[in-house]
């Protein structure tokens, strides 16, 4: 028969409850001052063992079931935020933690929440006792598995995961009511708190704000303040971050009651993690995307984090580089996915290596990804706190990580920002390739040109970066007037940058910008067709389309860009010769990285081309040639239903004319109607007929 385990004192509720009240430490005192010797004796005064400046889980005060899961998590040590926070959060106070990222905030708040409810002996039934909140799902899923590691064992605590998307709405509001403890994101939460009969937060006991700066900050401010309308004042809040707030006005929002302010890592000479290398290259805004690229390259072994400012352009990186095929899985994780391919994306990327993953900031904060090797940023950060965190994502618990900041160079005042912050960032060589034309982005342009989604997803992107850049807070860093913002489109496949509506002008019209786009398509053909011709027109068509027409040795080079921004080029051959291609002439400047990130310029350095290289080179362009061919044939086609469509609605439009001619005029038969040819007349007929009918 199977023995039923006794509950030693060290394991009672009321054991711990007293044995937490006669060691509790000073309010405002640092447990981190304390020196515990390894083998602590039980204090005769109290006749208990003292538990403050303990290093170790299993000398604190908790229960025999928790220290079970964190033991079987293989949590044994602690490290510094929770020697500071949990001497403190488990004598019931509020809190107020900062730590560096990856330090380990999340068991700081979730041991004392679960050992609280332990020891009031709490059950299911008895209402929400425990809160945490976070910004953001994938942090909040995160945050809940964590919580069933600490709670394995605890079998009477239910739980459950409140955040947006997939999960079903009403079947949580049938299971809410039962539970324990929620891990929630602000939305959601307040969704079951309105709507949701049986959620009684009457009794909660502790409130936890992960990424307290964030959810406390302006984005969250009308779901947090109904939130809090909704809970009683008497609890215990703890409030954690890697950048923490000290606003008075968000505390006194907060009801905090003496709370514990624990920066343990305030007095480090860097607000990041030591074993953090960073590194900023200042590269032309136009030129990110293909060093980018290159980076990516050269890291095909390694698993990289790639930050940009919006969905869209999350989405269009991610689609024009899937279609270039770098050699390494590719991935994205933005906002507009739905929930079930978030998750999807958010555990694959737990587990690959090597891997590419591009993501907004939804990635930026608290997420715990395994083994980053270097987060790079491609857009500037809007601020130094959002800096910290999308760094924070490798580095992580004393490992190693690297991260790369490109800035253009209208955003250097970004690195005096960091400096000034504590944050030791190094300048790495001169990044931007000067005056050299780039591959890539005829290679995303004839890309665009077979995918009509992709395309449209490289003028959202741009529209939606450049709207990023006006709507920052900070001027110094960011001014759009200082983008080369044509040179930028022409970088995502485009020749023609879309219109800006809200910057009040037609940011990019062919006319302003024709000058630019007439020498970047110089410069592109030159480079790439070896066509070093002269440019010997170039116009703009009253469609908004744009021809250029270069020639060389008795063949025609056509560029074209249509209406909607997409490039096209083409070769006409006067006469049949076998194509010759000098695979080494010619080459855009490459950008290569070393393993420190540093980055130097290929022609300085050895000769790289092996001959192998040189012949998958030359089968490259000779296939180029082939789709450049293929795409010539394509833009005819799509102009020839240009113009049948232009006919067709031209006929239309005629059609409608003496349609309204004749209801104006009763009966008599307008003058308009003898132009029609028969089949016209007829088809005026068939919508005359079609509406008498109805
Ligand atoms: N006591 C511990 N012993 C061993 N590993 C730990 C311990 N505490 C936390 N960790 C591990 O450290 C990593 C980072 O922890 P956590 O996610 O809590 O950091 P954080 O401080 O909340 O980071 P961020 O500021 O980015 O949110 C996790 O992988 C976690 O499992």
């Amino acid at each position: 028969m199977k023995k039923r385990r006794k509950s030693g004192p060290g394991n009672s509720s009321d054991f711990l409850e007293k044995w937490i009240r006669a060691e509790a430490l000073a309010p405002g005192s640092n447990p981190m001052a304390i020196k515990l010797p390894r083998q602590v004796l039980v204090n005769p005064a109290t006749g208990f063992k003292p538990y403050a400046g303990a290093s170790r889980f299993d000398q604190l005060p908790l229960s025999g079931k928790t220290l079970k899961g964190l033991k079987e998590a293989k949590y044994e040590s602690m490290t510094e935020i929770q020697r500071a926070a949990l001497p403190h959060a488990l004598a019931g106070r509020d809190v107020l933690g900062a730590a560096k990222t990856g330090s380990g905030k999340t068991l700081a708040f979730l041991i004392p929440l679960v050992e609280k409810l332990y020891r009031l002996r709490w059950r299911s039934g008895h209402g929400l006792a425990g809160i945490v909140i976070s910004p953001t799902r994938e942090l909040a899923e995160q945050i809940f598995l964590e919580l069933g590691k600490v709670a394995k064992h605890h079998r009477f605590l239910t739980r459950g995961l409140l955040i947006g998307g997939s999960h079903d709405v009403g079947l949580e509001s049938n299971r809410v009511g039962e539970l324990c403890i929620l891990v929630a994101t602000p939305g959601r939460l307040l969704h079951h708190l309105h709507q949701t009969a049986t959620l009684d937060c009457t009794y909660l006991q502790v409130l936890v704000l992960d990424e307290a700066d964030r959810i406390l900050d302006s984005g969250f401010a009308r779901e947090l303040t109904d939130i809090l309308a909704a809970l009683p004042n008497q609890r215990q809040t703890l409030l954690f971050s890697a950048t923490q707030t000290r606003s008075v006005s968000d505390l006194a929002r907060l009801s905090l009651r003496d709370p514990e302010y624990l920066a343990v890592h305030s007095e480090s000479a860097v607000a990041t993690p030591a074993t953090l290398q960073q590194k900023v290259v200042i590269v032309k805004l136009h030129r990110k995307i293909e060093t980018l690229w290159r980076f990516i390259k050269t890291r095909l072994s390694s698993k990289l984090l790639v930050f940009l400012s919006t969905c869209t352009q999350v989405k269009f990186v991610y689609g024009a580089f899937k279609h270039l095929r770098p050699g390494v899985p590719l991935s994205c994780l933005h906002g507009r996915q739905k929930q079930g391919k978030r998750d999807l994306v958010f555990s694959n990327f737990n587990q690959a290596r090597p891997s590419v993953l591009f993501a907004t900031d939804i990635a930026a904060r608290g997420l715990d990804f395994p083994a980053v090797d270097w987060v790079v940023q491609v857009d500037c950060p809007e601020d130094v706190e959002t800096y910290i965190h999308r760094v924070g994502r490798t580095a992580r618990n004393k490992l190693k990580g690297k991260s790369l900041l490109l800035l253009d160079p209208s955003e250097v005042k970004m690195i005096e920002l960091l400096r000034q912050h504590k944050i030791p960032i190094e300048e790495a060589a001169e990044a931007a390739p000067r005056g050299e034309s780039c591959d890539l982005s005829q290679q995303i342009g004839a890309w665009l040109s077979k995918d009509p989604g992709l395309k449209h997803s490289a003028q959202r992107a741009f529209v939606t970066y450049v709207r990023s850049v006006v709507l920052q807070r900070n001027k110094e860093v960011f001014n759009v007037g200082k983008l080369p913002l044509p040179e930028f489109a022409f970088s995502l496949g485009l020749a023609i940058a879309p219109r800006i509506r809200f910057l009040g002008k037609q940011a990019a019209s062919v006319k302003n910008e024709s000058q630019s786009l007439k020498n970047e398509l110089a410069k592109s053909s030159s480079s790439s067709s070896k066509v070093a011709g002269e440019v010997k027109s170039c116009a703009a068509d009253e469609d908004g389309d744009l021809f250029m027409r270069l020639k060389k040795r008795g063949r025609d080079f056509l560029f074209g860009v249509l209406e909607d921004g997409s490039l096209f080029s083409s070769c006409r051959h006067k006469k049949t010769k076998r194509l010759k291609i000098d695979a080494r002439s010619g080459t855009g400047q490459r950008l290569v990285f070393d393993e420190d990130g540093s980055s130097q310029d290929e022609r300085g350095g050895k000769e790289l081309w092996s001959s192998n290289a040189r012949i998958a080179e030359r089968y490259k362009r000779l296939q180029q040639e082939m789709k450049e061919r293929d795409r010539q044939d394509k833009v005819l086609e799509r102009l020839r239903l240009r113009d049948k469509r232009l006919k067709r609605k031209a006929r239309e439009r005629k059609l409608d004319l003496i349609d309204e001619d004749m209801s104006e005029q009763g009966d008599d038969k307008p003058e308009l109607l003898d132009s029609l040819s028969l089949a016209d007349q007829e088809a005026l007929a068939l919508k005359l007929l079609s509406r008498s009918n109805h």
